[in-house]
């Protein structure tokens, strides 16, 4: 289990009795405008969508009031060219699979349809323009939190949506100096899944049962996915 260090300030923030201490004062949750819907954003490869990216939506959407929460599968990850990545058809129907029992989740295939690599300013772009009603929250784990600094034109992001990073184990939470009032940092129940472990074990003959749901487990034997990686 790695650890999953806050970073310390003066202020700090209680939840789920955990101390969270976070580095710009008191928890900032965001814009809380009457009227708009509150739509999460789950980006991810999800090669394969797992229960670690589930149960940290489901966290968010409790923890932030959210109305939905939009899984968007990546076209193309360009800050994942250095491996074999799955069709995006089958990373969609495996995340479409996994969510489909839940009202409150949905699936997006924007970043699939628009072709060429995903940056997340294009994916809030075009779902602040599907979506002019709403406020939006993109969430990241503490490990894809880190790395936001190398996006595409970062500095935008944050004009685009809230950003929420949550706990992941062995990664550790950090603000890595974000513009202060637009990132929320919060503990989500910790689940040590990765879909690089799950890939492997798909590789090695052994079982993803209760790592990711039933049905997903199902579509990655029909499709004989990440066999002899
Ligand atoms: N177990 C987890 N707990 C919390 N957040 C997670 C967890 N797994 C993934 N995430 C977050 O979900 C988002 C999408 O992750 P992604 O699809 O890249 O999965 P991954 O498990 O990190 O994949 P890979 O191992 O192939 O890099 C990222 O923001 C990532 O930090
Ligand atoms: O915008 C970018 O340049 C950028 C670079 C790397 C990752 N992202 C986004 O971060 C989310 C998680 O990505 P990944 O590669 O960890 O699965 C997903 O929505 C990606 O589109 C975005």
């Amino acid at each position: 289990m790695g650890e999953q260090d806050m970073p310390t300030g003066p202020a700090n923030d209680t939840t789920r009795g955990t101390e969270i201490r976070m580095a710009n004062g008191p928890r900032n949750n965001g814009p809380s405008n009457p009227g708009k819907r509150r739509l999460g954003v789950m980006g991810g490869t999800f090669d394969p969508i797992h229960h670690g990216h589930l149960v940290a939506a489901s966290e968010v959407a409790a923890q932030f009031h959210l109305d939905e929460v939009i899984f968007v599968p990546t076209g193309q990850p360009w800050q994942k060219t250095d491996r074999k990545v799955a069709l995006a058809e089958d990373r969609y129907l495996m995340t479409v699979i996994a969510t489909a029992e839940n009202p409150q989740f949905s699936v997006s295939r924007i970043d699939i349809d628009r072709g060429g690599p995903t940056y997340t300013t294009d994916t809030l772009r075009d779902l602040r323009a599907l979506n002019p009603d709403a406020d939006l929250f993109f969430i990241t784990g503490a490990d894809a939190l880190g790395a936001i600094l190398t996006w595409r034109d970062a500095e935008e992001l944050f004009s685009l949506a809230h950003f929420i990073g949550v706990t992941r184990p062995g990664h550790t939470l950090t603000d890595p100096g974000l513009p202060e009032g637009g990132v929320s940092l919060i503990e989500v129940p910790a689940l040590a899944i990765s879909s690089t472990d799950c890939r492997a074990r798909v590789a090695k003959g052994d079982p993803v049962w209760y790592l990711v749901p039933d049905g997903v487990v199902r579509y990655i034997d029909k499709r004989e996915l990440y066999r002899g990686e």
